[in-house]
């Protein structure tokens, strides 16, 4: 079911890498099609400066039972594994593997972005919940929309990274703490969902 992993390198330190593929076309559309149909998408309410506001996207957070989160006061319950989604973490954590990384992926979070006007904003993954130098994996399915980069201390450009139907997109060590991301949003776009796999440091 999966292709062969053809890395490209898209920054070397801290390392940032695309396979293009890793799902073939086929497959990529009967998982996007699973998921939309077989999960409860969710769209919390944030609260800034004492006000709502419904984040602009749909979400889904799975794993692990102890792969919980605190955030605002609250803790954060993944949903069980789907089995698909179960059996994509253990494709890519092969992959991965092959590439000399050890993942120990035990949550997703998936997203769903109905068209180009919803988004995500500049953020790093960087909670104190995925650790020192969290490894980030993330599929995409449905409509390519790049991914924006920009270094916290604005050394070089920012750039785009697009994110084809299918493909994998791996961000290593470093990442997050060096620079940030977005999906920003662009006229004309269909339906995307992303699955970004991480590691979440059990809280007892
Ligand atoms: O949808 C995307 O590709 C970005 C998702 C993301 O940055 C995240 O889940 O933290
Ligand atoms: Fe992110």
């Amino acid at each position: 079911m999966t292709g062969p992993c053809k890395p490209q390198t898209l920054l070397d330190q801290p390392p940032l890498w695309r396979c293009d593929g890793f799902l073939a076309p086929g497959d990529a559309s009967r998982l996007q099609s699973t998921l939309e149909h077989a999960l409860s998408w969710q769209r919390p309410s944030l609260s800034l400066f004492g006000r709502h506001h419904p984040i602009p996207r749909r979400q889904v957070w799975m794993g692990d039972p102890e792969a919980r989160y605190r955030y605002s006061g609250h803790d954060f319950m993944p949903e069980a594994w789907h089995p698909e989604v179960a059996d994509l973490a253990e494709r890519v954590n092969l992959a991965l593997s092959a590439q000399g990384d050890i993942p120990r992926f035990n949550s997703v979070l998936l997203n769903r972005y109905a068209s180009g006007e919803e988004r995500m904003g500049w953020h790093s993954d960087d909670e104190p919940e995925l650790g020192h130098a969290p490894l980030i994996a993330a599929i995409s399915l449905g409509s390519e929309r790049p991914l924006r980069f920009r270094w916290r201390d604005r050394r070089a450009p920012a750039f785009n990274v697009s994110l084809p139907h299918g493909s994998l997109l791996v961000m290593g060590a470093g990442v997050q703490h060096q620079l940030q991301h977005a999906l920003l949003p662009r006229r004309g776009h269909g339906i995307r969902i992303s699955l970004t796999f991480r590691h979440i440091i059990g809280q007892h």
